[in-house]
């Protein structure tokens, strides 16, 4: 097997040619040279003496036919076999391999390997011959150019910090084994160092250095963490900086070390970067290189994963904000859009990114409003605008759009910002208020205020046009009674329900509005004085059939007040004046009717101010007095009580009818002392005349709506009574019938505490309140009062016979006396006797008068000290 080499040492000749020189130009280069046998193991038949340089003497290699691939390096003996059998099958002579191979002190050189192959006629390799290059030094460096490689992609992939900075100190530890890595972190708040990766160091020494402090000589690594510079200690045994850990380092066979401080952009130190030895060494420069990149690599990485925690928190808080963020490049295609965008379109991603924002328009955002946008934001402006857009659904959303120029720090523009916010519903809120202030909340009827817009347009065309024009106020009579009484609920419901029902009867142009409790306002262009007439007559009558409000049947009629344009005002202010007093004049004439304006209103209406006014101070004045009117049986012309009225007599203005100072003292609350007063002073009179002999009387008081729906009501009459102490049936409660419609299972249950306290009950002007013959039967009342309307033209109006001919007969029918209001001719009476009524009053007997006239009254007439009379009792009838 032994062969010539051309690289001979023995080869002859001189220095300076021929292979001998060759051989020594060798040696003296990195490059051995050297030439194996094509057998198993590749015995080494040449190498030159420059082998040296790993250890070998060449003569050992050459004499002991050394077997080569003993000292390749196991992990690189297959690919390297591999690869010479590959390049024998194809026949290839030259190629280059690069594998470790062992030095004689057992460390590990890269070599690069330069062959050619001889091969026989068979294939068979009989040589090869080959020169190595130690390649360690660039391998080192294209191993550390990948670590980074690696390190910095991971970087940018997002990969935690600690598993980083592990990978990172791995592939260190990995080309410098013979060292220990270590990378602690800076804990700023605590200035303490933490263990971050250190894969060859022992456990229980990273356990005991986690947490130190920093410090001027705290180790090489608190030191280097408190001065940001790098401390080298070579001995750690002797070493000042180390005096107080040197027996932990030790301890775990730690005999030196170096540690770079990492460093942030700005200077800040963040950590440390640092090798341990375990010889007393000082770092060769290309290790201090290495650590030195380590630490600023270490540093990109802590920076990059502490901006990337602030970047991602940024990123989570547009991505989970709930307005709406478009970033659209300057082609104006979006190229990002948050979770609430697509939330709010219905678009999905693929739909939105990389389209125009175009497709989301909808076409009722006015044209110029884009423009204004686009002049703004090409200017590099921003600008703020509502925009209504239409969703993936079709249906529109307005949003409240707030975009900007995203502008670079050299100020060039690069993309746009949109940062939007859904307002549809606030601005249907917005359309909610504005209705609001144009409509009544509770009947949707037209407010004050539309009527006024509407007002203003009618009345110029009714002036330009000399067309009438006729305004309604209309007030429900008893509202305040049916509220108090049943609850603003129910009062609301009756509200709502007459708005429908006078609602019905409009035409197109005309204006129904609520002005408030329970006035409404009618505007009617194009109607004059009769057609107003028609109108306020329709009205009424529409409120002729009960309202169900709940489980509560209630009546309430209208009064209205009627004006015309130009006849009794101008503007709206003037109209509505003069309807109002004309309102009031219809509830003053008994309510349930209409009236027109007329000027001597005006002073009427100044005469209700001061009677207010008066009224309060009319009782302790002793203006209020109370008159009689008596009660006559008809069977027998026995006297059987009397009705109390009430008087005022005002100091200026003279006697003031009940019927105009009543409603005045029910609005005003009055009516409750007065009301007191009355009963208290009818009581008393009865006794007086009990007293004078005059016979046991039956006394009728009037009743308002207000005390009848007063809790203390029958308590006050029960004390009122046993202070007196009169039976109680001697006192007689009467009641309108309007007053005990109003709210009928409320009248049952006062009347019902009445009952018990056994006073009769009288139902007063009977056939004007639309009673509910069912209810009536409830009521349990003693008597009806005949209205006076229909007892005075009971000679002319067959109608009126004919109502009072069927009271009589109901009341009959159902076991109740009937008195007849307003008697005042013989033919009446006659009459009246004739079917049946029980009673009269009225002044075909006489005018209500003082006591004592009564007295004398009766006495002149046969009926003082008249034998006892009880309510049924009979007697002669002597009228005149
Ligand atoms: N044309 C005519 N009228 C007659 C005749 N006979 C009596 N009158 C009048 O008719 C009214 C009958 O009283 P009313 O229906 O209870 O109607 C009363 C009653 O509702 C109310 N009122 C009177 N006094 C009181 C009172 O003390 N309390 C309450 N709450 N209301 C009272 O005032 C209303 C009016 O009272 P007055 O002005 O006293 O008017 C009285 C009486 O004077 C007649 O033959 N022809």
């Amino acid at each position: 097997m032994e062969a010539p080499h051309p690289f001979a040492p023995y080869a002859p000749g001189p220095r300076h040619s021929g292979p001998g020189f060759l051989a020594t130009a060798i040696n003296a280069s990195p490059v051995v040279a050297i030439t194996w046998v094509g057998a198993e193991g590749c015995p080494v038949a040449y190498v030159s003496e420059n082998v040296s340089q790993w250890g070998y003497r060449a003569t050992d290699w050459m004499r002991q036919h050394l077997l080569y691939l003993d000292l390749v390096h196991p992990h690189d003996l297959d690919a390297l076999n591999a690869e010479v059998e590959a390049k024998r099958l194809q026949g290839i002579e030259n190629y280059v391999q690069h594998y470790r191979l062992r030095t004689a002190d057992g460390r590990w050189v890269w070599i690069e390997d330069r062959t050619w192959i001889e091969y026989d006629a068979a294939g068979t390799i009989t040589w090869a011959h080959g020169v190595l290059l130690d390649i360690s030094a660039r391998k080192h460096h294209e191993q550390m150019a990948e670590l980074e490689r690696q390190t910095l992609e991971r970087l940018l992939g997002h990969t935690e910090l600690q598993p980083l900075l592990e990978f990172m100190v791995h592939g260190y530890q990995s080309l410098l084994p013979e060292r220990l890595f270590s990378v602690l972190l800076l804990e700023p708040k605590s200035n303490t160092l933490l263990d971050c990766a250190g894969p060859d160091l022992p456990p229980p020494y990273r356990a005991a250095i986690n947490g130190s402090p920093i410090g001027p000589a705290a180790g090489s690594c608190g030191t280097a963490a408190h001065s940001g510079q790098t401390v080298v200690v070579s001995d750690i045994a002797t070493d000042p900086l180390w005096a107080d850990y040197k027996h932990l380092a030790l301890a775990h066979g730690l005999a030196a070390c170096w540690s770079v401080p990492i460093k942030g952009a700005q200077g800040r130190v963040l950590g440390t970067f640092a090798v341990y030895a375990r010889q007393v060494a000082p770092p060769n420069p290309g290790e201090l290189a290495l650590l030195e990149r380590g630490a600023y690599l270490a540093g990109l990485a802590i920076e990059r994963h502490q901006s990337l925690d602030t970047l991602i928190k940024l990123q989570q808080a547009v991505e989970q904000s709930p307005s709406s963020i478009v970033i659209a490049n300057l082609n104006a295609e979006i190229e990002y859009a948050n979770a609430a965008f697509f939330r709010a379109t219905g678009y999905s991603p693929e739909e939105v990114l990389g389209k125009n924002p175009r497709f989301l328009q909808s076409g009722q955002t006015p044209p110029s409003v884009y423009r204004e946008m686009w002049e703004a934001l090409t200017a590099g402006r921003p600008w703020n605008g509502e925009l209504i857009n239409r969703r993936k659904d079709g249906s529109s959303y307005t949003e409240m759009a707030r975009l900007a120029p995203i502008v670079q720090p050299n100020g060039r523009i690069t993309h746009y910002l949109g940062i939007k916010e859904d307002i549809t519903q606030s601005k249907l809120v917005e359309q909610q208020i504005e209705r609001m202030a144009y409509f009544d909340a509770l009947t949707g009827l037209a407010n004050r205020l539309l009527l006024q817009d509407r007002y203003h347009q009618a009345a110029v065309v009714a002036r330009r046009q000399d067309q009438p024009l006729a305004l309604m106020y209309i007030d429900i009579d008893n509202f305040k009674h049916i509220n108090d009484i049943l609850g603003h609920h129910v009062g609301d419901q009756l509200l709502v329900q007459m708005a429908q029902r006078l609602s019905t009867l409009l035409r197109a142009g005309d204006t129904l509005s609520r002005q408030g409790g329970d006035e409404f306002v009618l505007m009617l262009p194009g109607c004059d004085a009769a057609s107003a007439r028609l109108v306020a007559e329709k009205l009424t009558e529409q409120t002729r059939h009960s309202f169900t409000l709940g489980e509560h049947e209630v009546t309430a009629t209208l009064s209205i007040g009627i004006a015309l344009f130009m006849r009794d005002g101008e503007t709206l202010d003037e109209l509505a004046r003069s309807a109002d007093l004309a309102m009031y004049q219809a509830k003053q004439e008994g309510r349930s009717t209409f009236r027109f304006y007329a000027p001597e209103l005006r002073t009427q209406s100044s005469r209700t101010l001061r009677l207010q006014t008066d009224l309060r101070l009319a009782l302790e004045r002793g203006q209020l007095a109370l008159v009689y009117q008596p009660q006559v049986r008809l069977g027998d012309g026995a006297l059987l009580g009397v009705e109390a009225l009430l008087r005022w007599q005002h100091s200026e203005l003279g006697p003031i009818s009940p019927a105009e100072f009543i409603p005045l003292a029910e609005t005003s609350g009055l009516i409750l002392p007065i009301g007191e007063w009355v009963l208290h002073q009818a009581l008393q009179q009865l006794q007086r005349w009990d007293a004078a002999g005059l016979g046991p009387l039956t006394m009728a008081v009037n009743l308002s709506a207000v005390q009848f729906r007063d809790s203390r009501l029958a308590e006050g009459i029960g004390k009122l009574l046993r202070v007196s102490g009169l039976a109680a049936h001697r006192l007689e409660i009467e009641l309108t019938e309007s007053c005990a419609m109003i709210n009928p299972q409320g009248t049952i249950a006062t009347m019902e505490s009445l009952r018990r306290l056994q006073v009769p009950i009288a139902i007063d002007d009977f056939g004007t309140g639309y009673s509910s013959l069912s209810y009536l039967k409830r009521f349990k009342v003693a008597k009806l009062k005949i209205d006076q309307s229909f007892v005075r033209d009971l000679h002319a109006d067959p109608d009126d016979r004919a109502i009072v001919r069927a009271v009589i007969g109901l009341a009959d029918h159902l076991g109740m006396r009937t008195v007849a209001e307003g008697v005042e001719t013989a033919e009446q009476l006659a009459w009246l006797r004739e079917h049946g009524c029980d009673q009269a009053q009225g002044y075909f007997f006489t005018r209500p008068l003082p006591a004592d006239a009564l007295q004398t009254w009766a006495q002149q007439r046969n009926l003082w000290g008249a034998p006892p009379v009880g309510p049924t009792g009979a007697g002669s009838c002597n009228p005149v």
